[in-house]
């Protein structure tokens, strides 16, 4: 089956300095690809960068944008609305009819009437983790998505990304612990794609892509 994403040959950067270069993935549908890295080397950058946020600065990337949601490390919750509500608000603007399912998958229906403002870390989290299923989009870019998380709520989500995956989705997924998904998920090291610096020979970023 063709890939949902493909990546050839990309590098990118990030405040005008080049970060990662030379990288290249297919990314098939009922398959994930999991990024490693230490921090700072540029995980976030590339993510932000196969989302549309900002150019690369070379290479090209394949993806149709309608296919694709990027969670990032801010959870984007509005604050004062409850768990339904923002759920609902998210529904709402990617056409989709209901939010119960999402809120059972994250264990949220009890919190349902919570407004986001009284949740806890690990909740924000999980209302956030709970959004993507409301997106109905099939590529999942998620940045640290188990940040906060307990050991039974990783577990969940990783749960929720094997059944995301078991439906023809796909899911690109910077993270440093172990989802257990063994199975499913190819692990690429972004260490080996390190930019050698200009004096090396390495590319300098643009101011574009420093203010994108
Ligand atoms: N807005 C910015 N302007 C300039 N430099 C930035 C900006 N945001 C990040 N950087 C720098 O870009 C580099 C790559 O950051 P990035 O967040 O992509 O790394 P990462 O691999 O995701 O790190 P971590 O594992 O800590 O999340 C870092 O050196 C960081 O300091």
């Amino acid at each position: 089956m063709s890939a949902l994403l493909s990546v050839q040959d990309v590098a990118v950067a990030r405040g005008g300095v080049a970060l990662i270069e030379g990288v290249g993935f297919d990314v098939a549908p009922g398959t994930a690809l999991v990024l490693r890295g230490p921090n700072g080397l540029g995980k976030t950058t590339l993510l932000r960068t196969l989302a549309g946020l900002q150019p690369p600065l070379r290479g090209t990337i394949a993806v149709d944008p309608e296919i694709l949601t990027y969670a990032a490390h801010a959870d984007g919750l509005k604050s004062t609305l409850t768990v339904a509500e923002n759920l609902t608000f998210w529904a709402r603007v990617h056409g989709q009819p209901e939010i119960d399912a999402a809120l059972a998958a994250m264990n949220l229906r009890s919190l349902r009437d919570r407004p986001a403002q009284n949740l806890s870390a690990g909740q924000k989290r999980r209302l956030g983790l709970a959004r993507l299923l409301v997106t109905g989009r099939r590529l999942w870019l998620l940045d640290e998505p188990t940040v906060s998380l307990d050991t039974a709520s990783v577990a969940l989500f990783a749960g929720v990304v094997r059944d995301h995956l078991a439906r023809g989705g796909a899911a690109v997924i910077a993270t440093h612990i172990g989802l257990g998904l063994e199975q499913e998920a190819r692990v690429l090291d972004l260490g080996a794609y390190r930019a050698r610096p200009p004096e090396q020979g390495g590319h300098r970023g643009s101011f574009d892509e420093a203010f994108a």
